[in-house]
């Protein structure tokens, strides 16, 4: 596998801020999520990716090419999709996509033929021939998507595609970002501010925080299974006043496990060994108890975020 991008000491600074904080990165090919608070400095490593604006220092790769000197061949192998609404109202979606193919370098009977196959993969129909002003919010970010596929790239990079969408639309366009790359095998690196749209799109995340680079591993590592068991138990039917969860929790701890309670009817039992499921089974079976969960616990994304910045206060936790 070839990296697609590689960023080494990466900086950018603004008169009053410093926008990415010497940046050391490498993504590999699939679906990369780069995460970050508004602010964090997301939409500037893209512009420095695609060449469009330079870096205080540091270097940096995309494809193979080089960020400061080869910035035109890396936009003429990488898609983008910019964050904020940049279609002219009176044409129509495959005008647009035409023209931003032709302006690629695409000739023109390609250059239509790429569109219409394009607007169908992101979903847009007979609606592709109507000017683009009266377009909802979701039909304007396909037509944004597909102009960034539409001269085929190798790489997409895609400014917060889901912003301003509602969860149902959300959805449908993260799932078209994974068929962009399991279906045509182009890598796509997608920023969001908002964590749980990422575990299920991206097999790898890059998070950063004031343009520094908190973490970068695979999303599987990310939520990697911990080793407590959640368990929640009924009360007893015929004896509403027991109290269910002080009787295991003392069976529990007799028996030589740790439990602790976050505040909800949930326990969390330390795993120890495979036995561990087991007692929790035979523990409630012999109080008269039902099981309503037991299940191993896993990180979530936003709990990591919260560890290691001090709080996912300004990141919405979708
Ligand atoms: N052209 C500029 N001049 C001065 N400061 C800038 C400029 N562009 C960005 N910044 C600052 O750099 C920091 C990073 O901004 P950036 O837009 O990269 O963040 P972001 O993570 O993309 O956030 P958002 O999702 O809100 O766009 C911010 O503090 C921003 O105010």
């Amino acid at each position: 596998m070839s990296t697609v991008i590689k960023t080494d000491g990466l900086t950018k600074k603004f008169p009053r801020v410093t926008a990415l904080d010497r940046l050391t990165v490498e993504v590999q090919p699939g679906v990369v999520g780069l995460v970050g608070a508004n602010g964090a400095g997301k939409s500037t490593l893209i512009k420095i990716l695609l060449g469009l604006a330079p870096a205080t220092s540091g270097t940096g790769q995309v494809l193979g090419l080089d960020i400061a000197t080869e910035g035109s061949a890396i936009r003429e192998q990488v898609g983008y999709m910019p964050e904020h609404d940049c279609l002219p109202p009176d044409v129509s979606a495959t005008e647009f996509v035409v023209h931003m193919a032709r302006m690629s370098g695409l000739p023109a009977a390609a250059a239509r033929e790429r569109t219409a196959d394009t607007l169908r993969h992101v979903g847009l129909y007979e609606e592709r021939y109507r000017p683009m002003g009266g377009y909802s919010t979701g039909m304007k970010q396909r037509v944004k998507l597909a102009q960034a596929l539409v001269h085929d790239p190798k790489l997409v990079l895609l400014d917060e595609p889901t912003n301003g969408l509602d969860p149902a639309g959300r959805d449908d366009m993260l799932a078209l970002i994974r068929r962009v790359y399991t279906d045509f095998g182009i890598s796509v690196l997608v920023t969001t501010h908002l964590l749980g749209e990422l575990e299920r799109t991206c097999d790898h995340l890059v998070v950063i925080d004031g343009g520094r680079l908190l973490r970068s591993s695979s999303t599987a590592s990310f939520t990697e299974a911990t080793q407590l068991i959640a368990v929640e138990v009924t009360d007893r039917p015929d004896d509403p006043a027991f109290d269910a969860d002080a009787a295991v929790l003392a069976r529990l701890t007799a028996a030589g496990l740790s439990v602790r309670t976050d505040g909800t009817k949930i326990m969390l039992v330390q795993l120890r060994d495979d036995d561990t499921y087991d007692a929790i089974r035979d523990t409630v079976a012999d109080l008269g108890l039902g099981l309503v969960r037991l299940e191993q616990r896993r990180h979530r994304v936003a709990e990591i975020f919260a560890t290691e910045t001090g709080g996912p206060s300004d990141v919405a936790a979708s």
